[in-house]
């Protein structure tokens, strides 16, 4: 696996509605061959419009992208041979069995899979007689997942892939595009379910208001969060009665109650310097929750953030 090698190049990506909303503001990133990358967002964020740019299904309003070092829009020749796309809305005739809807995107599918192979691997065997129409939410989006691996192809594109699905289910197509993943193909994944990134996704980004918030692997977005400490201040006790929060690496404290929260980017030592200041004064620190930084921090910072953000432009306009 050549993960040097780029297989899709978006710079400095816009898409503008309407001629004046702006969805996606100037993204930024690439794929190597063979790397699973996420796109995870708040709801409106921008993914889709994102994405459908790469699959050509529309032309940028600026910057460019590249797939297999093609436009995708402009020189869709070139590229829809070799890419798989699994869209939130397939889009089948509700009257055909599922076996007569493989069979009919087989048929425009250069070196399809045997119907039975792409069914199979999918989990729908079945339900192969089955009209699409009686099929579950969950049964759909596997019918959409077989279309889309029919070509073998080298790029996969899956918008919400697992939306819908029991967790069985999701495991199931988590499994799935694994194995699709260690045969090679790259695979470009949006998301809400942040444990399907953390546990796919080589790379990921976060996208908010049509631009990348934050972007790295797993591990490194997750370690650029604080980790959390949390405990009720013991009775008689106030904060000032603590050892100074910035000498453990505190970056930033609220209260509630009696219950202090404190965020740290040092987190072994902060906790441990808080044991031994208890321990020294003889005191239990009730209800002690002790977390490290994860991508839910990440997500739910940025989705704070942007709140604040857009109550802080109403409270202008109401202002003005
Ligand atoms: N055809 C369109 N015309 C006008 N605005 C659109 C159109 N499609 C999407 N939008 C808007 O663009 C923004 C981004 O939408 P998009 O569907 O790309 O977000 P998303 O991150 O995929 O959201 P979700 O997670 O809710 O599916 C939203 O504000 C949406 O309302």
């Amino acid at each position: 696996m050549n993960t040097n090698e780029h297989v899709i190049e978006v710079t400095d990506l816009r898409r503008v509605y309407g001629g004046e909303f702006e969805a996606v503001r100037g993204v930024s990133f690439s794929v190597g061959r063979g790397e699973l990358f996420a796109l995870l967002g708040t709801n409106g964020a921008g993914k889709t419009s994102t994405v459908e740019l790469l699959e050509g299904l529309a032309p940028p309003s600026g910057g460019q992208v590249r797939v297999l070092g093609h436009d995708p829009y402009t020189e869709r020749g070139k590229v829809r041979p070799h890419i798989g796309v699994m869209l939130q809305e397939g889009g089948f005739s509700s009257e055909l069995t599922v076996a007569e809807t493989v069979r009919m995107w087989a048929g425009c599918t250069s070196g399809a899979r045997p119907e039975r192979e792409a069914l199979a691997l999918v989990g729908l065997s079945r339900r192969a007689a089955v009209r699409v129409k009686q099929l579950s939410g969950g049964e759909k989006r596997r019918l959409d997942l077989a279309c889309a691996i029919l070509g073998r192809p080298e790029v996969l594109f899956l918008d919400e892939p697992t939306t819908g699905l029991d967790a069985e289910g999701r495991q199931e197509t988590w499994e799935l595009v694994r194995e699709l993943r260690e045969t090679g193909t790259t695979v470009v994944l949006t998301t809400h379910y942040l444990e399907e990134a953390e546990g796919l996704a080589d790379r990921l980004a976060i996208l908010h208001a049509g631009r990348i918030a934050v972007t790295g692997t797993p591990a490194e977005v997750t370690a650029s969060q604080p980790s959390r400490i949390s405990f009720e201040l013991p009775a008689g006790y106030f904060p000032g009665d603590l050892p100074p929060l910035a000498s453990l690496g505190i970056t930033g404290h609220e209260m509630e109650g009696r219950t202090i929260r404190l965020r740290t980017l040092e987190l072994q030592r902060a906790a441990t310097e808080l044991l031994v200041w208890a321990q020294r004064a003889g005191v239990e620190l009730r209800g002690l929750d002790v977390r490290s930084g994860s991508l839910e921090e990440a997500f739910l910072r940025i989705a704070r953030e942007a709140s604040q953000t857009s109550e802080m432009t109403a409270e202008k306009e109401r202002v003005a």
